[in-house]
């Protein structure tokens, strides 16, 4: 069966003063035809078939739980080798008109921002997206053709929708709407034309800056929102006069964290209520189609409801599960392994 949804996991490295868990490893397997998994040869060839997330149960040691993904990063792993594994092929399809959608999942502190972010000295997902993005414009398969590209970005807090373009102060809550054909989209959202990387990086650091401002008005941290960034390509081809899009979202959720540990505020406990209903209606949803199921369950929050084409249909998804390698975060990244 092909997943619509591929998942991916990455651990890591260990912080300063972090307590490691060492019942946490990530095994690369040799082969998998063999079914037999090389667990003393630990490579960082970290896409191996067949790799998994070893979890040995401290109390019973003689209990491993392995957890299989299509890919798995361990500690050593680089910006540059998930991009190129699992990242960078996704920019044909996004080429060829179809909708892909990359989102990073974990616990506060597992690395989410770094994955989708990183730093100056060592970019990651986004970054190298854009970059690849406007490359692509040079494919012989494009010759002749007008290409442009947009961005929008969103943020999801408490389940409503703010545009990060727009400054936060009285910012307004975005409404979700339907059109005529069942496509679900957010109204009023606006969209940027972006003409090299240097002004992408210039509406995006600004976008970020809202984010953090609209996050301190609401008393809050901004990984407690999921923050969707999306850009979008239109092929036209004047020839034959048909125009062709395609877009790439990029996912950046809030904190997986055990929300049940949120104390008696009740801001905390609606943001908690909000987050832990958007992320376990996406492990529903992403658990569905990969089982071809006929019932998805979109409808059940707004994170699923407007990314609804973009995980149905011919869409294609990659969802990185952020592991953290700290005792601390033993229960949660059970939880976010499960
Ligand atoms: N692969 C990595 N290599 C080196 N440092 C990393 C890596 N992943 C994360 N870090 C560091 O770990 C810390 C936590 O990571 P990060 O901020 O990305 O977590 P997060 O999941 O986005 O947290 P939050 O939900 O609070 O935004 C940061 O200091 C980050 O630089």
């Amino acid at each position: 069966m092909s997943h619509k949804v591929k998942i991916a996991a990455r651990l890591r490295p260990r912080l300063d003063g972090e307590l490691v868990d060492d019942q946490l490893q990530v095994v690369h397997a040799a082969s998998s035809s063999s079914g037999a998994a090389d667990v003393s040869g630990a490579s960082n060839a970290s896409s191996a078939v067949g790799s998994y997330i070893s979890v040995t149960n401290p109390r019973d040691p003689s209990q491993v739980f392995k957890f299989p993904f299509s890919s798995c990063y361990d500690e050593s792993s680089t910006q540059e080798e998930i991009f190129k594994n699992d990242v960078e092929p996704l920019i044909d399809v996004v080429y060829s008109g179809i909708t892909v959608t990359i989102f990073a999942y974990g616990v506060t502190s597992s690395g989410k921002t770094h994955t989708m972010q990183g730093t100056k000295s060592d970019v990651g997902v986004i970054p190298r997206v854009v970059r690849a993005m406007f490359e692509y414009r040079d494919h012989p398969s494009l010759a002749g053709k007008d290409v442009s590209l947009s961005v929008s970005y969103m943020e999801i807090y408490k389940d409503e929708v703010y545009d990060l373009f727009v400054q936060r102060e009285g910012a307004p809550k975005l409404p979700v709407r339907e059109n005529d054909v069942g496509m679900v989209f957010v109204a009023n959202l606006s969209s940027v034309s972006i003409e090299s990387v240097e002004e992408f990086d210039r509406v995006y650091t600004q976008a970020t800056k809202n984010r953090s401002v609209g996050a301190t008005n609401l008393n809050r941290a901004s990984s407690r929102s999921h923050a969707v960034l999306t850009v979008e390509v239109t092929m036209i081809d004047h020839e034959t006069n048909t125009t062709l899009m395609g877009k790439i979202n990029l996912v950046d959720l809030a904190g997986s964290e055990n929300n049940k540990q949120t104390g008696n505020d009740s801001t905390r406990m609606q943001e908690s209520s909000a987050i832990n209903k958007s992320l376990s209606v996406l492990g529903q949803v992403v658990h569905a189609l990969n089982q071809g199921a006929s019932r998805i369950p979109y409808r059940n929050s707004k994170l699923t409801r407007i990314l609804q084409d973009a995980l149905g249909g011919n869409a294609v998804g990659l969802l990185i599960c952020n592991l953290a390698p700290g005792i601390k975060f033993r229960q949660d990244t059970l939880n976010t392994l499960k």
